[in-house]
Parts: structure tokens; C-alpha cells; sequence
């Protein structure tokens, strides 16, 4: 574009959103006045009940003595704790991500045979349409690989014959193909970023049937597709984790609402990709790395509390690095005490940065982890308590798997998209109703005015 269209196009906008922000506004007391729960949700977390899922728990409150108070946060995946659910494939040297998918999908832990043929059924759709990724991943790569995903799965619509067949048995065939190419399709997307805007050399590796999902993210990865087996089972586990968290989350809820409208399988996942990319949602992830990166460049003594505690309050107070005021990684919708997948990360973390000889980064996230809920108590409303979430530790743990950050993102969304499919098979199943909540209306009525007396 000129110059001087651009600058045109500028000014109007510059001068427009004046104009939207001050015609916008609603004032803020009238969503007290009404009874509107802002996010809805209570201020202690507790969310607007707006469906019923079978598909996991999350616990953040406990009733003592009567009272409802904040508890150490928990996470159930169909009835069982993920702590536990962690140890039994962590203890038998299992990888985890497949046996847990089956289990977030057909509600039900898998036998050996029941696993084997759900993985073996997973490798048969491992694979994209003919040159897929000549003809859609490489075209107009971008360092958002969010987008770039999205882009894929909404063009693998063109090439499925049933694509907006509702019925569960092709809903179960396109989650799983969705679950099975999520890597694939993220990490091509991310090799042709690298080629066409990094200048760096193009590789494509195919995954390999008798991996694991993690260890062929890893694979697909590398140019010389080498890892160790400690990468590949912390990558699982982060998998793991990363899979499921209720029917109320941003992104899921937002598979469950579009579900509700009938559309596609293709569509509601590209729509579910498009709310997890939010840097209040899975984007956090990335924004936890930066901002580190960011702390670390500007105090100087990074031994000095003080000095920390000053700048996280100089972030809250939209001075330095992103100036949106938030501190990434810290707080949750529903949880307080704490996200018990941060708690489970930090101890993996503390091995790996042992390992991979980052232990002054590890003080260093172990401090902010201390200090920010400290800091964000002084200058917002605390009402349920505000605790490290499971995006603090990730992108950490990805940084050192050498995973590049474009990527972070896009690893949420592998595992995730297995909880995407079971509250869309979940709707689907049990709700035939389209999702529709209400909003009051606060406008007045006014006569209409021909345009030359405005
Ligand atoms: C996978 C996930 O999606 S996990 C979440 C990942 N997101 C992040 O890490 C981004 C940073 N965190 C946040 O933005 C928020 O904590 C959210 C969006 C996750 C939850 O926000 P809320 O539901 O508003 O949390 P909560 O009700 O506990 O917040 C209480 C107050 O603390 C503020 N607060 C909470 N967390 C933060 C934070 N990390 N930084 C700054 N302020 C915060 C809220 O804005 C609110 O302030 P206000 O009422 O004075 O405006
Ligand atoms: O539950 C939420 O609001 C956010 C989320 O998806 C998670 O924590 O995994």
C-alpha cells in the first residue's frame, strides 16, 4: 500500500476509534445494577451453570464447617485424579498422551488390546490428503502458527466427503484424524515459517507408526529427528496435562457453543483453535517466555526481591513489556490456592533445569511464582486468591526441549483438541439445543433522522 494511503487509512481509524470507544461504552455500574456476572462468573469463580459434562472435575472450593472456602486446586479426568493418572503411566514407563485420549473420549481407562487398536486406528489416519502441505501449509506461511493450524483444518474440510455429517460415527472418525495431523500440521507449518520468513533450510519428516505422539512431535521436529527418551516422556506429560479442563473453559466452550449451531466438525475446531490462541488463554504460554525474557533485560540485580517486586508492579500498572497490566502465568478463572498441573510441572521442571543446567532460570521463575500473587494482591481485587497456572512452567519446560516458541502454542492445541472432541461428542449426544444466553439491552429507542438534518 502507499504511503499516503496508509497514512489516510490511519488517520480515519485513529480518529474512528474515538468514536467507538466513547458511542460504546456501557457504563460500568449498570452491570452491577442488572446482575451481570462479568466473565460469567462469581467473583469467588464460581461459574454462570450453563451445562452438565461427565467428561472431568475441577475443584478450587471446599465446604468447612458449612462455609465454602478455597482449596489446593484438583483435576479429574472422568472420575479419576490426574496425579494419579499421571504416576500409573509415568511409573510404568508408559507413554501417556494415547491411553488418556482414549479415556477422554470413550470415558473409560483402555485395556492393552483396547489401547493398542485405538493407537493402531490413530496411525491409519496419521496422514494428509496429497500434497496437502505443497498445496496449503507451505502456501503463506506465518510465524502464527495458531493461524497457520486453523488455516489446515479448515481446508481439510474441501477434502472430506462428509465433512458436515453430524452423525457420532463420523464425528468420531474426523476427531480422531483432527488428533491424529494436529502435529503434523503444527510443526509443518512451523518448518515452512522457518524456511520462508527465517531463511533457514525446509525438511519435512513423516511421523512414524510406532511412536508415541510426543516422540513424533520431537521427530517431525529435529532435523536430524533425534531426542531423548527424558525429552519425549516430559513433552507427554505436558500432553497429558494439557488435555482437558471442563466444559467452561474459553475454548471449549466455544466448541460446545458453535456444536450447538450444527456445524461442522472442521469449523467448530478452527473456531476452538481461534479462542485458545488468546494470550489469556493458551497464548499465555508464549507470553510467559517473553516476559521472563523481558525481566531478565531490564532488572539488573535479579537477585534482588525488591527490584523484581518493582517491576511486576510497573507490569500491573501497564508501564513495561506488553502493557496490558497482566502478569502471564499468574491467576485463573477458577482456580486459587493452585492449578495442581503447575504443581506437577514445577516438579518435572526442577529435574530438567537441573539437567539442562538452567537452574539460575528456574530461581528466577520460582521467585516471580512467589512474588506476583504478592504483587497482583496489592493492585487488583482479590477475591478468590491468585496462584501459578499451568502455563507458567510449560513454555519453560518447551524452551528447554529446544522446542522454538512459535510452537508453544500449537503443542496446547494438540492435546486439548482430545478434549475439544469429547464435549463435541458430549453435546452432540446429550443436548440438541441451540446455545443462546441473553443480553439487556441498555440502549434507548430514538426517532429516525434523514441524513441531511444529522
Ligand atoms: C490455560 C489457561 O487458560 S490458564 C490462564 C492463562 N492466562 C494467563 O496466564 C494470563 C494472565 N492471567 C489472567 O489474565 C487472569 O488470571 C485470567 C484471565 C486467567 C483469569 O482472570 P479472572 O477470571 O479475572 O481472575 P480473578 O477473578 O481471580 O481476578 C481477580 C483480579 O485479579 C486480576 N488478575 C488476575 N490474574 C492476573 C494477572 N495474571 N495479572 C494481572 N491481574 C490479574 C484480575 O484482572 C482481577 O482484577 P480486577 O477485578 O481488579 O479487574
Ligand atoms: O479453565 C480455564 O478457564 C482455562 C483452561 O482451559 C485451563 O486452565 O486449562
Amino acid at each position: 500500500m502507499r504511503n499516503s494511503k496508509k497514512e489516510q487509512i490511519d488517520n480515519y481509524t485513529a480518529k474512528y476509534s474515538k468514536v467507538c470507544i466513547e458511542n460504546g461504552n456501557i457504563g460500568s455500574t449498570l452491570f452491577d445494577e442488572y446482575g451481570v456476572k462479568r466473565g460469567l462468573r462469581d467473583k469467588n469463580g464460581e461459574g454462570v451453570l450453563a451445562g452438565l459434562t461427565n467428561i472431568s472435575l475441577i475443584k478450587s472450593q471446599e465446604i468447612v464447617d458449612g462455609k465454602r472456602l478455597p482449596c489446593e486446586g484438583r483435576l479429574l479426568y472422568r472420575g479419576y485424579d490426574i496425579i494419579e493418572l499421571v504416576k500409573g503411566f509415568e511409573h510404568s514407563k508408559r507413554y501417556g498422551f494415547e491411553e488418556i485420549a482414549y479415556l477422554l473420549l470413550f470415558g473409560s481407562l483402555p485395556d492393552k488390546g483396547q489401547l493398542d487398536e485405538f493407537k493402531e486406528n490413530l496411525s491409519l489416519m496419521c496422514t494428509l490428503p496429497t500434497n496437502f502441505t505443497r498445496d496449503v501449509i507451505m502456501k503463506a506461511s506465518s510465524k502464527d502458527i495458531m493461524n497457520s493450524l486453523t488455516k489446515s483444518v479448515l481446508a481439510l474440510a474441501s477434502y472430506d466427503k462428509q465433512a458436515s455429517d453430524l452423525s457420532i460415527e463420523n464425528v468420531l472418525r474426523q476427531s480422531m484424524s483432527l488428533i491424529s495431523v494436529f502435529p503434523m500440521l503444527s510443526v509443518y507449518g512451523y518448518h515452512a515459517y522457518n524456511h520462508y520468513e527465517c531463511d533457514d533450510s525446509f525438511y519435512i519428516h513423516r511421523p512414524d507408526a510406532n511412536l508415541s505422539t510426543a516422540e513424533n512431535i520431537l521427530r517431525m521436529l529435529r532435523p536430524d529427528k533425534k531426542y531423548s527418551e527424558l525429552e519425549a516422556r516430559v513433552l507427554d506429560i505436558a500432553l497429558v496435562l494439557h488435555m482437558e479442563h471442563g466444559g467452561g473453559n474459553n475454548s471449549t466452550f466455544t466448541t460446545r457453543v458453535v456444536t450447538s449451531s450444527g456445524s461442522d466438525t472442521y469449523s467448530v475446531i478452527a473456531a476452538a483453535l481461534s479462542s485458545l490462541k488468546g494470550p489469556k488463554h493458551g497464548g499465555a504460554n508464549i507470553k510467559v517466555v517473553e516476559m521472563m525474557a523481558n525481566i531478565k533485560k531490564n532488572v539488573k540485580d535479579l537477585d534482588d526481591e525488591e527490584a523484581v517486586k518493582d517491576y511486576l508492579a510497573r507490569m500491573l500498572n501497564k508501564e513495561v513489556f506488553d502493557k496490558s497490566g497482566l502478569i502471564y502465568g499468574m491467576g485463573h478463572a477458577v482456580y486459587s490456592i493452585s492449578d495442581p498441573r503447575a504443581t506437577i510441572f514445577k516438579n518435572f521442571v526442577e529435574r530438567l533445569a537441573a539437567d539442562k543446567k538452567r537452574d539460575e532460570d528456574f530461581k528466577l521463575y520460582s521467585m516471580i511464582e512467589r512474588l506476583a500473587p504478592e504483587v497482583i494482591g496489592e493492585k487488583r481485587n482479590i477475591y478468590k486468591g491468585v496462584s501459578a497456572n499451568v502455563d507458567f512452567y510449560s513454555g519453560f519446560v518447551y524452551s528447554m526441549l529446544d522446542i522454538p516458541l512459535e510452537l508453544y502454542t500449537p503443542i496446547f492445541a494438540m492435546a486439548r483438541i482430545v478434549g475439544w472432541s469429547a464435549h463435541r461428542l458430549e453435546e452432540l449426544i446429550n443436548v440438541d439445543k441451540i446455545i443462546r444466553p441473553a443480553y439487556k439491552t441498555v440502549m434507548t429507542e430514538r426517532t429516525y433522522v434523514g441524513i441531511d438534518k444529522r
